[in-house]
Parts: C-alpha cells; structure tokens; sequence
C-alpha cells in the first residue's frame, strides 16, 4: 500500500498546483470572483471554487476511478458528507473564498486522503504564497517542499500568539460566543490574536512555528481534513474545544504546538453546530 499511497499523494500534490495556478489566473480577472451566496449573507462562493473543485475531481477521477469525493461546493449542490471506510479525497478548492474575492493574500487549495475513516495524507497549498506544504501519516513529518518548518517549542500561553476566524455565521447568540472566546484568550494575557482568513492555512501556521495555536468552531470537514496531518505530523496535536478527542466532522477543531497551549480550551465559549455528517433536514 505504500507506494500506491505515494503514488495518490503525487498526484494530489500535482491537481493541488494546477488549481492553485487557476486560482491565480482567476485573482485577475473580476468576472471570475463574482460573488454567489450559501448558508449566509457572508458565506461566500464564486464560479471558480466550483470550476476548480470540478477539475480536481474530474483529475483524480481519471487517474484513480474507484475513489470517492467529498468536496465543499458538491456537497453544497446536495451530494451527500459521509466519510466511509473506502479512498475518500476531501476536498477545499478555494480555502479562503472571502480573501478571494477581496484579494487578501491568503487563499489556499486544501486536498485531505481518507482510508477506513482515518486521513492519510494532506496537502495544502497556499497559492498566492506558493507554498506548498504536505504531510503524510508516518510520524517522520515530511512538510513543506520550498520552507523549512520552525515548530514552535513555547509551551507558556502567554507567549503565544493564537489563530482563530470569526466564520460566517453572525447570529446574536454564535457572535456572542465567538466574542466570548476571544475575550477570554485576549485576558490570558497572549501576545496576540490573528487570523489568515483560512482555516488550513491557519492550521499550516500552527505546523510551521508561527503561531502555536488554532482554534474555531464552525469549520467543516474539507477545511481542517488535509491541515490535521500537517499539524500531527509536524508534532502538534489536535483536540475537541471541550478537550476531548477531536472529531473532523463535529465542526469544532483545536490544533496547538504542544499539550500545554491546547489548554486554551478552557478559555473557549463552545457551541456545536449541525454536524457535517447530520442526515438531510426534510
Ligand atoms: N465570511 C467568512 N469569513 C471567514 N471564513 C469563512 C467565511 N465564510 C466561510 N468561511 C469559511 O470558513 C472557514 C473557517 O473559517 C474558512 O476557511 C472559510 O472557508 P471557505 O473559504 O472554503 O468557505
Ligand atoms: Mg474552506
Ligand atoms: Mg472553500
């Protein structure tokens, strides 16, 4: 299985800088970021997340055609989100549709490999930035082809700077919470608190020593499922926002450098959205 893994995870490296370079091309011209709306007012999409998603399926489909997909702008069109225990590619054609659509230079493809439920490889690449970072499940970490990963080694909170996003709900209740939370970590006292406007991105900060931790609620499986071996390869770990084991599906997600930094969860005001695998609502 090893080299048909390597195998898989070459060519998700290859698709992943192909629609990161549509993307670009895309950036340029304003038609291609017209706006369309989803869940919300501020839950953006453009006929290029579902152009490229489309050529990412339609690659792997030819390459490997017995594999399944789960891919945001499908499942937005109403495919099923059910992660099986057969060869699933999750997929996040643009990671960072907001910074799109404004040019904020932050936007990524995210590309994550399920077997029996459990991801084997990611590969994010963070195309404005060109940077590729990759990560397959082996516990020798193998990140990044074109920087060097610097793991951050601070384990005193207060000398941490903390990456979350306010996400695109803005019901009273969920901006309360989120407002909640960062109240919270801001009094810890930290550094600071920044966010990339993507959550693999994000997650790829965490693995790359430049922020030591990640926290959001809201987030879906095709955010988080490629930067989740990123960062457990890179040494980090993964954990509910109660502390609790993390599941990629309950839409909550804490990545850190070490043990120590993730008890910022004691400082998050948790809340659980629909689940990614909930059965349709009639
Ligand atoms: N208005 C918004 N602000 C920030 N993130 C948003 C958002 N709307 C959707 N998201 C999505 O939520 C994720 C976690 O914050 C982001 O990576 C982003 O993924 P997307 O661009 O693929 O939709
Ligand atoms: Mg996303
Ligand atoms: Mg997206």
């Amino acid at each position: 299985m090893d080299d048909v893994l390597q195998n898989i995870m070459d060519h998700a490296v290859a698709v992943a800088r192909e629609a990161g370079q549509v993307v670009r091309e895309a950036l340029c011209d304003e038609k291609q970021r017209d706006v369309m709306t989803k869940s919300s007012t501020v839950d953006l999409v453009t006929q290029t997340d579902q152009r490229v998603e489309h050529l990412i399926i339609q690659s792997v489909k030819k390459k490997f055609p017995t594999h399944r997909f789960i891919g945001e702008e499908s499942v937005a069109a109403g495919e099923a989100c059910v992660l099986t225990d057969d060869p699933t590619w999750i997929i996040d054609p643009i990671d960072g549709t907001t910074n799109f659509v404004h040019s904020f230079p932050f936007v990524a493809v995210s590309i994550g490999f399920s077997v029996d439920k459990k991801i084997q490889f990611g590969v994010v690449y963070s195309c404005l930035e060109d940077k590729m970072f990759t990560a397959r499940r082996v516990k020798e970490h193998s990140v990044t082809e074109n920087h060097l990963m610097l793991f951050s080694s601070i384990s005193d909170v207060r000398r941490s700077i903390i990456a979350t996003e306010f996400g695109s709900n803005r019901e009273t209740e969920t901006v309360e919470k989120i407002f909640s939370s960062l109240r919270n970590i801001l009094n810890i006292p930290v550094h600071g608190v920044r966010g990339a406007g993507t959550a693999a991105v994000n997650m790829c900060l965490v693995a790359s020593g430049c922020v030591e931790a990640y926290y959001e609620v809201g987030v879906h499986v095709w955010d988080v499922a490629a930067g989740s071996v990123i960062v457990e390869e890179a040494g980090g770990v993964l954990m509910d926002v109660e502390g609790g084991p993390v599941d990629l599906m309950s839409r909550r997600i804490v990545a850190a450098n070490n043990g120590t930094v993730a008890h910022i969860v004691k400082e998050i005001d948790a809340f659980s959205p629909t689940r990614d695998d909930a059965p349709p609502t009639q």
